[in-house]
């Protein structure tokens, strides 16, 4: 029994528990939400848990900082790793909903090793072609290899019916559907819509690494986005218009923009005007070291 467990959330850190836990859900009946995250947890991870207690009968979250979605120069060292207030946060879901929590060690997870430099990487990964490389990919090229690696091996540890993830992080979304179709995994996805601090900004762990003055200034991307679509609203359809007004927004408030970016939902290929499939509108900044990201669907949703 891991230290970490308490009266209402269960702990576990092997995979065999996993497995033996999944077993007597099956053989109960029960249905199984699966929830992964990198811990540090807020009101946007619970939001996931919640959709996941609301469709399935018992929910697993699952909690690891995963190595290989890290580039060497990246923050792995310095992720806020919190479990033990993460399983308190849980504490009221899994009063109603049976909840547990899966937090290996990298050992588990990659029983040959792992390390963040990529060409000395050895062993078993999953890429995606072709939507890995757009948007995010062009600043982290290593990135969704991780996710999609990591991710695929969390599905055939857990073997969930449904598996909840965030808008936030919509490339991730369209990726991990593509690899669900891809790869016949017999599990449902479903996108969860972003949640926000009342100023506006994505709630997101990351957002502890900002200073008072950055935390402040953070907002101007995502009120630049609400500007992009009061003008979709009235009609305006075209890329520069739309990405105009964010970057303007944005640069009201100093923000360093990486990327801003219209694509089409299916393919995430840039598109020159928003059509009847509907567009993507995302962006990436830096404030100091720290990188943000967010977005926000114009004429469609998932
Ligand atoms: N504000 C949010 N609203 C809804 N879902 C979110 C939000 N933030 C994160 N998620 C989702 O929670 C899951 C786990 O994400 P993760 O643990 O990386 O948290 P994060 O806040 O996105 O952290 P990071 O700062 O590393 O991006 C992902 O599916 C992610 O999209
Ligand atoms: C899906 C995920 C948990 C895989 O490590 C991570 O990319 C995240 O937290 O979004
Ligand atoms: N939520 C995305 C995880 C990452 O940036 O590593």
């Amino acid at each position: 029994m891991s230290e970490y467990s308490t009266e209402y959330v269960t702990v576990f850190h092997t995979v065999g528990e996993v497995r033996a836990w999944r077993s007597k859900q099956q053989q109960q009946g029960n249905t199984v939400g699966f929830v992964p995250t990198m811990g540090a947890l807020h009101a946007g991870h619970l939001a996931l848990a919640t959709a996941a207690a609301r469709a399935c009968s018992s929910v697993i979250l699952s909690i690891f900082v995963n190595p290989a979605q890290f580039a060497p120069h990246e923050d792995l060292a310095q992720y806020p790793r919190t479990l033990r207030s993460d399983i308190e946060k849980l504490t009221p879901l899994a009063q109603t909903t049976h909840c547990v929590v899966f937090a290996p060690s990298v050992a588990e997870m990659y029983p040959r090793g792992i390390t963040t430099d990529r060409t000395q990487q050895r062993g078993t990964f999953v890429e995606v072609l072709g939507l890995s490389e757009m948007l995010e990919g062009g600043s982290r090229p290593h990135f969704f290899r991780g996710v999609a690696t990591v991710v695929s091996k969390l599905f055939l540890i857990v073997m969930p019916e449904m598996a909840f993830f965030g808008q936030k992080d919509v490339q991730q979304c369209c990726v991990l559907r593509a690899m669900v179709g891809d790869m016949h995994f017999p599990i449902k996805l479903e996108v969860v819509p972003t949640v926000r601090g009342e100023d506006g900004l994505a709630l997101s762990s990351r957002n502890v690494y900002l200073t008072e003055e950055q935390r402040k200034r953070a907002p101007a991307f995502y009120r630049g986005m609400c500007k992009a679509r009061e003008l979709f609203d009235s009609g305006v359809v075209g890329r520069d218009a739309l990405i105009t007004a964010v970057a303007a927004e944005a640069a009201s408030e100093g923000l360093e923009i990486e990327y801003i970016r219209l694509s089409d939902p299916d393919t995430l290929e840039e598109v020159d005007s928003v059509t009847s499939a509907g567009a993507i509108l995302s962006g990436a900044w830096r404030m100091g070291t720290t990188r943000l990201i967010d977005n926000t669907l114009i004429g469609f949703e998932f």
